[in-house]
């Protein structure tokens, strides 16, 4: 199927856009590849002897003198991520699987991987956005030691592999496989759970009962199991061919996890400078892969926190996009899986009914992704049109199913869930924001009602507890922008804003914020920019003031006489509360240089 000319339209004006940066980015990461190995090219004998010295015999040989490959092991393992603590044991079968085809493998180096949900609601969750650039620091940092030829990212979750990405993409002269662990198998359900919290958001069940619930949701090692931003990053990384096909689902500690493992080692050796198949990931990373990952992320109603960690990674590989690009595209591409919170089903039930194989195909055949894309897996996005599989304990890939194992979490184009992806541009007299509508039912898609303005989320929950939010309202938070607190996620607010919707009261979040990618059925327009603290008309707005969010017509207004509005002096920001404790006056730095969310909110280039 030809691509369709509205997806072609806005990758052709991404990469008009982008031409000076992406020939910029093209000519460096040419300048760093080189012939032969890569601790060759520049490093002294006394740089090489360092690098090699606590090696094994074997690999020190092989390094001091011999024409194997070197890969880099960058890991994101702790035991805070319950995504991440498989982790632990994967450097040690990459090394053995490495030496299995003549290559090495040395662990490089770790990155700092932050948990969202045991930051959520605390103050560590002010680092956590920028926790994605430090991670792409740490990984520069790993990778500029100029000893590889290739290297493997190890890691799933929030900010860990947009961080990990971003850095990579800095050295666009390697290949790069991005290895995950898998899901946890299902526990309790995210519905059932998610019931639990409104009642105890209720006072109606105790601190330990909602204990216990959490407990039987988020139970064993493995990434939790709503669609929330670290499963669509397991999307994006099957969809922009940065994982061996269909990697993404396979739960930890099973024999196709480990095989996969030790495959993306054998894999990535082959794919060096040193062989005939090089696929650096700075070619395979270009506009079309980025416009993939969109539409991935639109077709599966994936998290809004890409909203800015797309953008951000896509400037790393000189490629520009912005939040009209965003919206254009989700016009065009139907919602096909209903994966909590947009549905029912977690990834587990997604991945049973035929997963990202599915998918792929179903997108290749209505033309709305570029099939003709360099991937790690080879040329062609088809390759991930197939499922990982041990056949006489050989790991081999075969054709996904042709249908749907289930068509209520998992639909091709011909019956889509809905026509369009559900994420959404608003713009208005507030700003420009995006909302996740695809969780959102019709009946609240547009809410008018007075503002209740905060500057913490705090201060919502107490005002929900006293029950002054008993009522329609439009509950605004600000002063939650990269600039003023770090842009924390105010998923915390999730289970007090959907009593009140259950109430049937009109309710709807407006936040310079972020939100969870597991956050859903409460209308909410985040991000706003500019954010209230760099300029942004959230500073003028006031407890009463009707607010309009219509995410049919795209929205967003205070609905004030105009002359007032202009001339309302803008509320300041009190910062001396949020820049200390729990590390934050560290970040201090961070919050001056960070960009515009709609920039994705970095420190990285100036913010262009
Ligand atoms: O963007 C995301 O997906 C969230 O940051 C997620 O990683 C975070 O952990 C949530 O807090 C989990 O949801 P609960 O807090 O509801 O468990
Ligand atoms: S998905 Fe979120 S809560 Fe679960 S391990 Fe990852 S960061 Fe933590």
């Amino acid at each position: 199927m030809p691509l369709d000319p509205r997806v072609r339209a806005v990758t052709e004006r991404i990469r008009t856009r982008s031409a000076a940066t992406r020939s910029d980015y093209l000519a460096a990461c040419d300048a760093a590849a080189g012939k032969g190995p890569q601790r060759g090219q520049r490093l002294s004998c006394t740089n090489l002897a360092h690098g090699f010295a606590a090696c094994p015999s074997g690999d020190k040989q092989a390094l001091r003198s011999g024409p194997q490959a070197n890969i880099g092991i960058v890991s994101a393992y702790n035991d805070m991520l319950s995504a991440h603590q498989p982790l632990e044991t994967y450097p040690a079968l990459i090394k053995a699987a490495a030496r299995e085809v003549g290559a090495v493998a040395q662990f490089a180096g770790g990155v700092p991987a932050m948990c969202d949900g045991v930051t959520q609601g605390q103050p560590g969750m002010e680092l956590s956005l920028f926790s994605r650039d430090v991670i792409a620091l740490s990984t520069a940092i790993a990778l500029s030691h100029d000893m590889f030829d290739a290297a493997l990212c190890l890691g799933v979750c929030d900010k860990i592999v947009p961080g990990l990405l971003i850095g990579a993409l800095r050295f666009g002269h390697l290949p790069v496989i991005f290895v995950p662990a898998g899901p946890m198998v299902s526990g309790m359900s995210n519905d059932a759970k998610t019931e639990v919290r409104k009642r105890f958001a209720q006072g109606l069940v105790s601190r330990d009962e909602l204990l216990e619930a959490e407990a039987k949701s988020y139970h064993s090692p493995g990434t939790c199991t709503f669609y929330g931003t670290a499963n669509s990053n397991q999307m994006l990384m099957e969809l922009m061919g940065l994982h061996l096909p269909g990697s993404a689902f396979v739960n930890p500690g099973t024999p196709l996890r480990e095989a996969l493992t030790q495959q993306a080692a054998r894999r990535v050796a082959q794919i060096t400078a040193l062989g005939d198949e090089y696929t650096p990931i700075g070619r395979v990373v270009d506009e079309r892969t980025i416009i993939n990952g969109l539409v991935g992320l639109l077709a599966t109603g994936g998290s809004t926190n890409h909203a800015m960690h797309l953008v951000a990674i896509a400037r790393a590989a000189g490629v520009l996009i912005d939040w009209t690009d965003f919206s254009e595209l989700s016009d065009v591409i139907p919602l096909l899986t209903r994966i909590y919170p947009n549905g029912k089903a977690d990834v587990n039930h997604f991945h049973a009914a035929g997963g990202f194989g599915f998918l792929v195909r179903e997108l290749i055949s209505a033309g709305l992704v570029h099939d003709d894309v360099l991937t790690v897996a080879g040329q062609g996005l088809a390759h991930y049109a197939e499922e990982p599989w041990l056949g006489d304990e050989r790991l081999g890939w075969r054709p996904a199913p042709a249908t749907s194992g289930d068509t209520s979490v998992l639909r091709g184009v011909a019956e889509p869930f809905a026509a369009d992806g559900g994420l959404k541009l608003l713009a208005g007299n507030l700003g420009r924001a995006v909302i996740k509508t695809s969780a959102v039912a019709d009946a609240h898609r547009v809410v008018e009602a007075p503002a209740r303005v905060f500057a913490s989320q705090e201060a919502v929950i107490d005002a929900f507890k006293a029950g002054e939010l008993n009522r329609d309202v439009i509950v605004v938070v600000r002063f939650q922008g990269p600039r003023a607190n770090g842009m924390p996620e105010l998923h915390h607010l999730t289970p007090s804003l959907t009593v009140l919707q259950d109430k049937g009261f009109k309710v709807a979040l407006v936040t310079d914020g972020r939100m969870s990618g597991a956050s859903g059925k409460v209308p909410a327009a985040i991000h706003v920019s500019p954010e209230a603290v760099a300029g942004g008309a959230l500073a003028r707005l006031r407890d009463g003031d009707v607010v309009r969010l219509d995410s049919n017509t795209g929205t967003l207004a205070a609905l004030v006489d105009a002359a007032e509005w202009a001339a309302r002096e803008p509320v300041r920001f009190d910062s001396t509360e949020g820049e200390h404790g729990m590390g934050r006056e560290l970040f201090a730095g961070f919050r001056q240089l960070a960009a515009p969310a709609e920039s994705g909110g970095g420190i990285f280039f100036g913010g262009q």
